[in-house]
């Protein structure tokens, strides 16, 4: 009986995507393709000889390779980007716009090409923004094109939560809605800890303190680091997400989705909590929002916006 391996091919082999490459190999998930510029080949190809020579010793049946021809990428189930470039200390994450949208158009017409019905998770920054141009670059239908920031920055709310009480991060729940930037929007009313709602374990003032460090999150891993951007969470949710469709999960997740009316919203990609299975979003979840989360949500709204602007 011969059994369909299957695929995920990782679009950039920098920080985030060789360790998403790593972890999807090492987690036997699928047989992975890194996929990098020409002149990057041979430390492309030397990357993924190293992972998997790492497979023996974590015990997972799965095959590594590196490239920078897109025909190896023929038939992949799910594809990642993280092409692009990264910001550094003092840069918002809009100023890479212009960059990245360009390297965006390049490399989804590569992907469609040899994987024409694909799901396609964008990583590359600005993400809402990034994956409103793949999505238009690749001709796919809304459901198989969506982009990663919602798992990580409720990571880092959950992580910090975790820490702040002394819990276990695996009883800390949160949602995070909005857009990947600044004003992104913490939702404290659906958080909690063991089903215990978050504002009987804290008081407000220390939430607000969470909720800031969540948002800078990103930011506060860029100063630390001086050369680059955090790669180890996001690389975990980039995993989680690619697992929760291999596996057809239907995991509830946050995920950077198309939205059509979803929220009082049209034609624009933001984070929001989805239903994820081999269809890739399967479904966008509506929640009921108070006034207040309506109005930050406007807000986070129109930062994506105004990045979208500058791709016209
Ligand atoms: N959405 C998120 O939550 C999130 C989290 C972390 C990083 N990011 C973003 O992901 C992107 C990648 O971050 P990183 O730390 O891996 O950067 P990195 O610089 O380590 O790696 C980027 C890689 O992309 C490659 N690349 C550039 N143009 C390419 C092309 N046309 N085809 C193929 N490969 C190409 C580069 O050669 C490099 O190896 C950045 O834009 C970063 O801001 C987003
Ligand atoms: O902050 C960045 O530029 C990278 C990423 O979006 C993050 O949140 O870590």
């Amino acid at each position: 009986m011969s059994i369909k391996r299957r695929k995920v091919s990782v679009i950039g082999s920098g920080f985030t995507g060789a360790t998403t490459a790593l972890n999807v190999a090492q987690q036997e998930l699928a047989d992975v393709v890194i996929v990098d510029l020409p002149d990057k080949e041979d430390p492309t190809k030397g990357k993924a000889l190293d992972m998997l020579e790492s497979t023996p010793v974590v015990g997972a049946d799965v095959n590594v390779t590196g490239t920078s021809d897109y025909k190896d990428t023929k038939d992949s189930d799910v594809v990642i980007i993280t092409a692009g470039i990264a910001r550094k200390p003092g840069m918002d994450r809009e100023e890479l716009v212009n960059t990245n949208a360009g390297i965006m158009k390049t490399v989804t017409e590569q992907i469609v090409k040899y994987s024409p019905d694909t799901r396609i998770i964008v990583l590359t920054n600005p993400a809402d923004a990034m994956t409103y141009a793949v999505y238009q670059a690749s001709g796919l239908p809304k459901n198989r094109v969506f982009g990663q920031s919602g798992v990580l920055d409720t990571a880092r709310f959950r992580a910090f939560i975790a820490q702040e009480l002394s819990m276990s991060v695996e009883d800390v729940q949160g949602f995070v809605l909005g857009g990947h930037g600044d004003d992104m929007v913490p939702l404290i009313r659906y958080s909690s800890v063991g089903g215990v709602p978050l504002t009987d374990l804290l008081s407000q003032d220390r939430i607000d303190k969470i909720v800031e460090r969540t948002r800078k999150g990103g930011g506060e891993i860029v100063s630390l680091l001086g050369d680059g951007s955090a790669y180890y969470a996001p690389a975990a949710a980039l995993t989680q997400m690619i697992e929760a469709i291999l596996k057809d999960k239907k995991r509830i997740l946050p995920t950077i989705a198309y939205l059509e009316g979803e929220y009082g919203y049209n034609d624009l990609y933001v984070g929001v909590p989805t239903i994820l299975g081999s269809e890739g979003v399967e479904r966008v979840i509506e929640l009921e929002l108070t006034e207040d989360e309506k109005q930050d949500l406007s807000t986070s709204v129109d930062s994506v916006k105004n990045v979208m602007e500058l791709l016209q």
